[in-house]
């Protein structure tokens, strides 16, 4: 079947083809009940149950199809859309800087260009794009590197980055020739784009720091490194183009991955307790609105459910439990709706 000709009337959701996000993606439109079949090598997949075409795009290529908005909604890591909305503010810069477009063209094509809005944070993918050094080496802080070489996959954010370092070292030493003595700020440290592993370019001598993702810190210590700040932490998110075909539609996806996500950070939390206890007991675990409090067949007692987030849950039984509570069950969501 030629998919491209059947995308008419679809709401097109991007979502990372391969690498980091891809399956925590494809495990949130299962849960979201998005139901499609992805023919072998192909980028397009028609979604059964809903008027969507899902697009397989590389999670840096999301940002700029949703922005533009040729493709309605987009799943990719909040690092990937602020490195776009850099590069999209730099180039308008730029054309302003060389006279070719006025500033009013500047600040209207930057906001056409850099125009995803988040929808919501998907609460994975999390990790920060870092400084790194050789750990051996003579560089301790962000500001030895001013004038040295970057190697980066993040060109535009680490451009951004060493500007404003360069611009605050400019004005602190303002004046310090004499007075009155400005420094004039061009960009003095070099940014070298890389693709892949970035890690490797400081031992082969391309570059003296790099700016990378890190998420346990594994793959820069075994290269020798150490990070000396981080540019800006991220996590996956849900973007939406400022015009969407469907905004109804739109809308419907965003209540189902919330729901998902909501399921994923909680667990359901039942037991029985003393109607005396029941105060105390719902100071312990108060709930993600509040507790459904039902009376049990036997005198005095009542039986609780609750919401609890996962990562808190074990601290909670063991205090519910300290006060009298018992029968404590943990029961996992499927999902939810509010
Ligand atoms: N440990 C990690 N390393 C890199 N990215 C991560 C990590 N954990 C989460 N991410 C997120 O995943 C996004 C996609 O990164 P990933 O390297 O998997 O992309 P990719 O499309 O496979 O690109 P590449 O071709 O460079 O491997 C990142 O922009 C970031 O938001
Ligand atoms: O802190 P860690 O958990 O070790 O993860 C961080 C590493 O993972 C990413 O690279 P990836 O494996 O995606 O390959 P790449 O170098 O080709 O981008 C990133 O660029 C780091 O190198």
């Amino acid at each position: 079947m030629d998919l491209v000709n059947h995308l008419e009337g679809r709401l097109l959701f991007a979502v990372p083809k391969k690498g980091r996000l891809n399956s925590a993606c494809l495990n949130l439109l299962e849960g979201a009940d998005i139901q499609f079949r992805r023919e072998n090598r192909l980028d397009i997949a028609l979604v059964k149950n809903l008027p969507i075409a899902l697009i397989f795009l590389p999670a840096a290529d999301i940002p700029t199809f949703v922005g533009e908005g040729q493709v309605d909604l987009g799943i990719t890591g909040w690092d990937q859309v602020q490195e776009h909305d850099a590069g999209v503010r730099a180039l308008f810069r730029a054309r302003r800087f060389s006279g070719e477009i006025t500033p009013e063209e500047e600040s209207e094509r930057t906001s056409k260009g850099a125009g995803c809005e988040t929808v919501m944070d998907l609460e994975f993918g999390g990790c920060k794009l870092q400084v790194q050094v050789p750990e051996k080496g003579s560089y301790n802080s962000p500001k030895d590197l001013i004038g040295k070489n970057i190697g980066t996959s993040f060109v535009h954010l680490a451009r951004k980055y060493f500007a404003n370092l360069e611009l605050e070292e400019d004005t602190a030493k303002e004046g310090t020739d004499g007075p009155g003595v400005k420094f004039t700020s061009k960009m003095r440290t070099k940014i070298i784009e890389l693709s892949g592993s970035v890690e490797a370019a400081c031992a082969l001598g391309v570059a003296d720091g790099i700016v990378d993702l890190v998420e346990s810190g594994e793959t820069m210590k075994a290269a020798g490194l150490k990070p000396i700040d981080t540019v800006i932490e991220t996590t996956a998110i849900l973007i939406k183009s400022r015009k969407p075909s469907n905004p109804e539609l739109v809308e419907l996806i965003a209540a189902r991955i919330r729901g998902v996500i909501t399921a994923q950070r909680y667990v359901l939390c039942q037991y029985n307790v003393e109607r005396t206890g029941l105060v105390a007991a719902t100071k312990i675990a108060p709930g993600k609105r509040a507790p459904t409090v039902t009376s049990l067949e036997e005198d005095g007692w009542v039986a609780v459910s609750v919401m609890v987030e996962k990562k808190k849950i074990a601290p909670i039984m063991d205090q519910l439990s300290k006060i009298g509570a018992t029968d404590i069950l943990v029961l996992d969501i499927a999902n939810t709706r509010s």
